[in-house]
């Protein structure tokens, strides 16, 4: 169906008509239409622009009056007046406002327009390393990857997913070489027949990590062995390569347990880690330095930066090949980036990395331009996220000064989840010991997810379970249980459907809550254009709360309703769930029906 046009547009549309035509030389003026809570909207527009052209703004706002039908049946603004200095307040019809609420709920997509120009976007994100514990910042690359995805989509645009998971560099060499010597470190104890759990593989990885790299740190001959081995994996040897394949599988078992905790979906297929560029990068290296975009210096291809210089004021580098012939981190996401624009397609490259990142980010995106790779028609842009802290504000760790696990703090989610779950249950909802541990799992899991996406993803963010899991607040147990809590009134309601009446007058509450059901469009185009999840997040929670508010001022199956009555609020019920069902899928998030 087409799009429905938010009732924010249309008074945006009429206010700006009215003022082009109330003063010509204004051209194009932004009304700057806000929400208010003396009338519905409020208008502010009129003050700068009679600043600017020297005008008085009352008057102006006055001719702005006149210009706009207002209270007339059908209309959709009912009254519309000069106020202060020189603000519009303006109030819609209830009829209106149900009415186009009325239109959206006819839509699978509740009025959700597609982008105009959808084009493609990949995403570069959920890329932990192999042999490697995944920890927080993995999460959170995740997490938001994982909603902007959602989002995007949502909106249209063509997303391909790319997880540069850490699969190459010079540890392998020690890993492997230390395989060889000791074949059965990463035998499964369980048995060939049954499968392998993630902590199995994570623990033998583990294990086997920390004993290879104490025998390369002491063993000289060890270490000349593993350096070697590095070689042979590099010239293709068919024996390290199947070894190097081991660890890859054997860590992918590890993480698709984590995502699949997460109840996230990945794809093999989209996992390209740096080894999938190394085809590529003698040619990328070569391009750099017959452009002459890089150039030798001390032995190693470095590329240059006017404005990047370490604290001794010398020129930091970006190395894109070192001087032992080696190449680094730079010269796989130079590669990586001209697979995805050239091979891929893509206009748009979108990197959820932490902040940490930022500068080398900033030097290969510029490198990229210089060589041609990224241009007018194409964009690369790291969402870069801040780091975790723990409750009292520092880098997380745990008591003993180690890096917490991943894993445990996600089971940790689940299981005070579920306690909230089970203590919450009684006779009346009535959950089976099957449906606690599943709505445990999806408000634990939830929690972790909505405490990154409803903070700007930029700040760092304290982990603390304790508010993560509160029913009150800006949590995504709140909104849960404000989801489920429609649900039951849904039920409640028997017989009852939701239907829209724009014949009824409305209360203050509804009008609330209806206006702002009607932005949920707009909120998802500007998640979607400043990749900023949060903004979706705060609007949900918002949601909830006008919808907590709507309820304590009105009944909705009551007897003493008449029946129209009950059917608009079951509708406005209803929409509301829709829209927080819809919106938490984009951020990830499951909603329970019952709880
Ligand atoms: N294209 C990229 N460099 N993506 C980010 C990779 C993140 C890296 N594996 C890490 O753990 O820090």
């Amino acid at each position: 169906m087409a799009s429905v046009t938010s009732l924010a547009a249309t008074v945006n549309q009429r206010v700006a008509d009215a003022l082009s035509a109330a003063l010509p030389e204004a051209g194009a003026a932004d009304p700057l239409l806000r929400r208010s809570d003396r009338a519905d909207f409020q208008a502010n527009g009129m003050l700068a622009l009679a600043k600017k052209l020297k005008g008085n703004p009352r008057e102006l706002a006055a001719k702005v009056v006149e210009g706009i039908p207002a209270g007339e049946s059908g209309a959709v603004i009912k009254e519309i007046e000069v106020s202060g200095p020189g603000f519009l307040n303006i109030t819609l019809a209830d009829e209106a406002i149900i009415k186009t609420l009325a239109e959206r709920a006819a839509d699978a997509r509740l009025g959700v327009p597609y982008a105009e120009a959808p084009g493609t976007t990949v995403i570069d994100y959920a890329q932990p390393n192999v042999a490697k514990e995944m920890h927080v910042g993995h999460l959170r690359s995740a997490v938001i990857g994982a909603a902007m995805v959602e989002i995007l989509e949502f909106t249209g645009e063509k997303v391909i997913r790319r997880h540069h998971i850490g699969d190459w560099g010079t540890q392998f060499g020690m890993l492997i070489q230390y395989l060889i010597e000791h074949p059965h470190e990463l035998d499964h104890k369980s048995g060939a027949d049954t499968e392998v759990s993630g902590e199995e593989a994570m623990s033998n990885l583990n294990r086997l990590y920390k004993a290879s790299r104490a025998l390369f740190d002491s063993d000289e001959e060890f270490k000349e062995r593993a350096r070697r081995r590095v070689v042979d994996l590099q010239a293709g040897d068919e024996e390290t390569r199947a070894l190097w394949q081991r660890f890859v599988d054997e860590s992918k078992i590890y993480f698709y347990s984590v995502f699949n905790k997460l109840d996230m979906e990945i794809h093999d297929t989209d996992v390209v880690g740096e080894s999938g560029y190394n085809a590529m990068l003698e040619e990328t290296c070569r391009l750099l330095e017959e452009s002459g975009v890089a150039v030798r210096s001390e032995g190693a291809l470095c590329v240059f930066f006017d404005d990047v210089k370490g604290p001794d004021g010398n020129p930091v580098p970006l190395i894109v090949k070192k001087s032992n012939g080696g190449y680094g981190y730079a010269a796989t996401d130079l590669s990586a980036i001209r697979d995805r624009v050239q091979n891929l397609g893509a206009q748009t490259l979108l990197y959820v990395v932490d902040a940490r990142q930022s500068l080398h980010f900033k030097m290969v995106f510029e490198t990229a331009r210089r060589a041609g790779w990224l241009n007018e028609k194409t964009q690369a842009v790291q969402l870069a996220f801040g780091t975790v802290l723990g409750k009292d504000g520092k880098p997380f760790k745990t008591r003993e000064g180690e890096t917490v696990r991943l894993v445990d703090l996600l089971d940790e989610a689940i299981e005070r989840a579920t306690a909230v779950v089970r203590e919450k249950n009684n006779e009346k909802i009535n959950l089976t010991a099957q449906e606690i541990v599943e709505n445990g799992a999806q408000i634990g899991i939830g929690a972790v997810k909505y405490a990154d996406l409803s903070t700007s993803a930029a700040r760092d963010y304290k982990f603390d379970l304790d508010q993560m899991v509160s029913l009150n607040g800006d949590t995504s147990v709140y909104l849960q249980y404000a989801y489920a809590r429609i649900q039951s009134i849904k039920r409640r309601a028997g017989e009852t459907r939701p239907a829209a009446h724009p014949e009824l007058e409305l209360a203050p509450a509804e009008r609330a809550l209806g206006l702002h059901l009607d932005g949920f469009a707009e909120v998802v185009a500007e998640a979607a254009a400043s990749y900023e999840p949060h903004r979706l997040a705060a609007y949900l929670y918002q949601l909830a709360s006008y919808l907590t508010t709507f309820y304590d001022q009105c009944q909705v199956v009551s007897a003493d309703n008449p029946a129209e009555v009950v059917e608009n609020r079951l509708f406005l019920c209803d929409l509301t769930g829709r829209t927080l069902h819809q919106g938490m899928a984009l951020l990830g998030i499951r909603t329970p029906e019952r709880l």
